[in-house]
């Protein structure tokens, strides 16, 4: 069911992005950057792991993760969390907590387009991904 996600994906809008770094406490200087960057997301599986690469200019990540089993995280921003990916129905539903807080990614795909939405309490931002071909 995770296939769908299978591909590269690059950045074609993002809503409120600023307002959700905030959210998470990033300084100015980096928010400014991060509202620039356009990354490109390079999802791959592999029997049951799944890794999820994210590379910009600025920065990049990456993380292996099996649904449903708790890992350690480092974040673009330097947060050190506890992740949990799992599957509902057609959303990849990411949580990632830390300091009493709590976020989550979840991305959907329809057809050539995944939608990326990040929320932390009250702040949504909303980042839309097109496949490359
Ligand atoms: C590796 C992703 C780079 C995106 C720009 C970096 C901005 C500075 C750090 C902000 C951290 C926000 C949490 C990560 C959100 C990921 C957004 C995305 O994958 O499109």
């Amino acid at each position: 069911m995770a296939d769908v996600f299978v591909g590269t994906w690059n950045l074609k809008e993002s809503k409120n992005f600023d307002d959700y770094m905030k959210a998470l406490g990033v300084g100015f200087a980096t928010r400014q950057v991060g509202c620039m960057t356009k990354p490109t997301t390079i999802i791959s599986i592999d029997g049951d792991v799944i890794t999820l690469k994210t590379s910009s200019t600025f920065k990049s990540t990456e993380i292996n993760f099996k649904l449903g089993q708790e890992f350690d995280e480092t974040t673009a921003d330097d947060r050190k969390v506890k992740s949990l990916v799992t599957l509902d129905g057609s959303k990849l539903i990411h949580v990632q907590k830390w300091d009493d807080k709590e976020t989550t990614l979840v991305r959907e795909v329809d057809g050539n387009n995944l939608t990326l939405t990040l929320t932390l309490g009250d702040v949504v931002s909303t980042r839309s991904y097109v496949k490359a071909e």
